[in-house]
């Protein structure tokens, strides 16, 4: 509890390919945030090769959401051994059960969400080129990745947008 209340919390939300990591890198760099990624802690999980590993693997391929037990550990461990005093949550948490069991554990309720709005078919096109050999960076994974997306990690976005804590972002052409 007092850690997570003295910190300054940032969440960034959006949809599979919106340009969420790369855009946390440059804040993380640019204003000295640590950059907490929910799929990257769960990446290296698969890559220490346990039996955890194995069915996170199976569940991402699939593009279903992690419980929330895993997931919350992941990103309250990194964010405990980080030293920074703003933390820059990228990617969670992807549905209600995430957030309500997030904002359980530290007590607290995030400072600012940011939203990244993209066209689906810019999503699409971005994770198809993205060569990073994902094992979900395949048209099917990505068709069931979009429908978990509108349907259990855009109501975290509505919930945070009626307590006047997330803000939209255009994700188109910030390249640059
Ligand atoms: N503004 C942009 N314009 C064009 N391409 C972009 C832009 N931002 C990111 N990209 C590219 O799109 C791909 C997806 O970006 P990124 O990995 O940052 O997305 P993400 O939202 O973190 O995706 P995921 O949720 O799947 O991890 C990458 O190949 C990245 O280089
Ligand atoms: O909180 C989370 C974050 C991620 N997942 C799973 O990982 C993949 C990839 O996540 P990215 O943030 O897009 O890198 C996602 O499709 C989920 O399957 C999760 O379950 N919970």
């Amino acid at each position: 509890g007092f850690l997570f209340t003295r910190l300054i919390k940032i969440l960034h939300i959006g949809g599979p390919g919106s340009g969420k990591g790369t855009q946390c890198s440059r804040i993380a760099s640019d204003f000295g945030f640590s950059h907490v990624s929910a799929g990257d802690l769960l990446r290296n999980e698969i890559s220490a090769g346990t039996d955890q590993g194995e069915w996170i693997l199976e569940i991402i391929r699939e593009g279903r959401i992690v419980p929330s037990e895993i997931t919350v550990e992941l990103v309250r461990k990194a964010i405990e051994s980080s030293t920074a005093k703003r933390v820059l949550i990228d990617g969670f948490p992807r549905c209600e059960e995430n957030r309500i069991a997030f904002e359980k554990i530290t007590g607290t309720e995030p400072d600012l969400v940011l939203f990244f709005d993209c066209p689906e078919d810019e999503m699409v096109k971005r994770l198809l080129s993205r060569n990073q050999g994902r094992v979900d960076d395949n048209i099917e994974t990505i068709k069931k990745r979009l429908k978990v997306f509108e349907s259990l990690n855009l109501p975290v976005v509505e919930y945070y947008s009626s307590r006047g804590k997330a803000h939209k972002q255009d994700s188109v052409s910030r390249e640059s």
